[in-house]
């Protein structure tokens, strides 16, 4: 078949010590031969074999560009099952420029983004949740991010869509012929028979769905609010959870407000904390902004983390504090307790029901007792890539829940004795909500719209 060829700079845009052109399609041979030059001005790429790297310079007509190896992948044996090239140049943003200016001249055109895997997908190398797990391995920022999309990049989640599909697709057929053919085929007590598989695959889809509760936080981090009355310490608490990985913290400023969210780690679980400029600067955070702002703050987070000194009583703020806790999943982290201790655990346990760490910021003690009682409260204490499939896209949970109805939905009908077409109507909508997953039969602009948000040369 053939295919236009697309080629994109597929490293990133700044300054760095090497740098990908990639092309993919039926003109690559013909364009790469244009603008290679071996060594001994001799080879030929078109005449190579798969999977071969080759030294040589970039040439515009009689000028050299620059010195590069160029990788060979001869369909199907690439990543988008079509004739692939890789230039690896040297990761100056104006040499790549260049020379993808150059195989443009040549033949090539711009790709769009996302169009390398797009075409991988539309070739069948990957089902449309493993085209989509790319990206997420991509925006992965932490370890389980990182481990659950690269499993669905595996097929985990298509392996789970296509078993439950597997099972529904039979009992339609069956029913289908059932109807064609009674008298070969009964259908005499076959409303309980699909009862209790029906009742099966939707206990998977329901535990499917779950996990994407875990999925979410894995994959996006836990939206964190750390309330504290002034000089309980945290900015100190903070500065020491930063420390605990320092290579992987980043800044994000916030576009709205003046949210700055900082993304800390503790073992592989991100924490998204939102901190507020104006309440960092104000010397007296509860009494001068009050409980009422921090609730806002708070109102969306996934977690309060609520900071309290040791070494001094609870008061009227702390009470306050303390109810806005209760509606939440919510930390208490005893600080200081290096000092005399006023404030004591158990008096913390007496007025509210929530795990209490006791921890020094300035000692650096109890941040591993925090990790425990992070995954025991957003991942049920344990989370394993073993035998489990976690939902992170919010596509697939939505289809899932579609599904879910509609296998709901033929239960009721069962239960109500209804004709069997009836079972079979619904078993399909499901079927095909659940291929939408795996992208069967999607429509072109859905295709599309999850490619455009897809990385440029990706
Ligand atoms: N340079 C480079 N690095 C990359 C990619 C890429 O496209 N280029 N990838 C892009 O995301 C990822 C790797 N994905 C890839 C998937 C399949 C094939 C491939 O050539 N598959 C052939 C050969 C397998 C074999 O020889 O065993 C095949 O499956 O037939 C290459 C890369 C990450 N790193
Ligand atoms: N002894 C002891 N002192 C601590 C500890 N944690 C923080 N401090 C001290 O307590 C003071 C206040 O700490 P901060 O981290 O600035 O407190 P904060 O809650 O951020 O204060 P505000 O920014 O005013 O809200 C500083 O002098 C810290 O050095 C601790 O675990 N032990
Ligand atoms: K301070």
């Amino acid at each position: 078949m053939k295919t236009d060829t697309i080629a994109a700079i597929s490293t990133a845009m700044t300054a760095s010590g090497i740098g990908i052109v990639r092309m993919s399609g039926s003109e690559v041979f013909t364009i790469i031969d244009r603008v290679y030059q071996s060594k001994g001005k001799k080879k030929k790429l078109s005449q190579v074999p798969t999977h071969t790297i080759h030294y040589g310079y970039i040439m515009d007509g009689d000028e050299m560009i620059d010195e590069v190896l160029v990788m060979v992948m001869r369909a199907p044996r690439s990543f988008t099952s079509e004739d692939t090239i890789e230039i690896n140049c040297h990761g100056g943003v104006y040499a790549m420029k260049r020379i993808l200016e150059t195989v443009i001249k040549n033949g090539a055109r711009p790709a769009e983004p996302g169009e390398f895997t797009k075409r991988a997908f539309l070739n069948g190398r990957m089902d449309l949740s493993q085209a989509e797990a790319v990206i997420d391995v991509i925006n992965a920022k932490n370890e389980y991010a990182l481990k659950s999309s690269v499993s669905q990049l595996r097929g985990s989640v298509m392996q789970a869509i296509k078993e439950i599909r597997e099972q529904i697709i039979y009992h339609i057929a069956f029913i289908e012929s059932a109807l064609d053919d009674p008298e070969h085929i009964s259908l005499e007590g076959y409303g309980g028979e699909l009862q209790q598989v029906n009742n099966k695959l939707i206990g998977k889809l329901e535990k499917l769905i779950a996990s994407s509760e875990d999925g979410k936080m894995m994959k996006e981090g836990i939206r964190t609010v750390i309330v504290g009355k002034p000089n309980a310490g945290k900015s100190s608490l903070l500065n020491v959870l930063v420390g605990e990985d320092r290579a992987i913290v980043t800044d994000i400023a916030g576009t709205t407000r003046d949210i700055l969210e900082e993304t800390i780690q503790i073992h592989g679980i991100s924490l998204n904390i939102i901190d507020t400029a104006g309440i960092r600067s104000t010397e007296d955070v509860v009494e001068k902004i009050g409980v009422s702002r921090a609730k806002d703050y708070a109102k969306d987070a996934d977690l309060i983390i609520y900071v309290v000194d040791s070494s001094t009583e609870l008061d009227e703020n702390d009470s306050e504090i303390i109810e806005m806790l209760r509606s939440k999943k919510a930390i208490i982290l005893l600080n200081k307790t290096d000092l005399q201790m006023i404030t004591s655990e158990e008096m913390l346990k007496e007025r509210i029901d929530k795990p209490v760490i006791p921890v020094s910021a300035k000692e650096n003690k109890g941040i591993d007792l925090l990790e425990l009682t992070l995954k025991e409260m957003f991942f049920h204490g344990e989370i394993s890539f073993n035998d489990e499939v976690y939902i992170t896209n919010i596509r697939h949970k939505t289809a899932l829940a579609d599904a879910l109805s509609s296998l709901r939905q033929v239960r009721e009908s069962i239960e109500m004795g209804m004709p069997e077409d009836f079972y079979s109507i619904d078993l399909m909508s499901a079927y095909e909500e659940l291929g939408g997953i795996i992208g069967e039969s999607v429509g072109e602009d859905l295709v599309n719209e999850i490619f455009s948000k897809f990385c440029m040369g990706k």
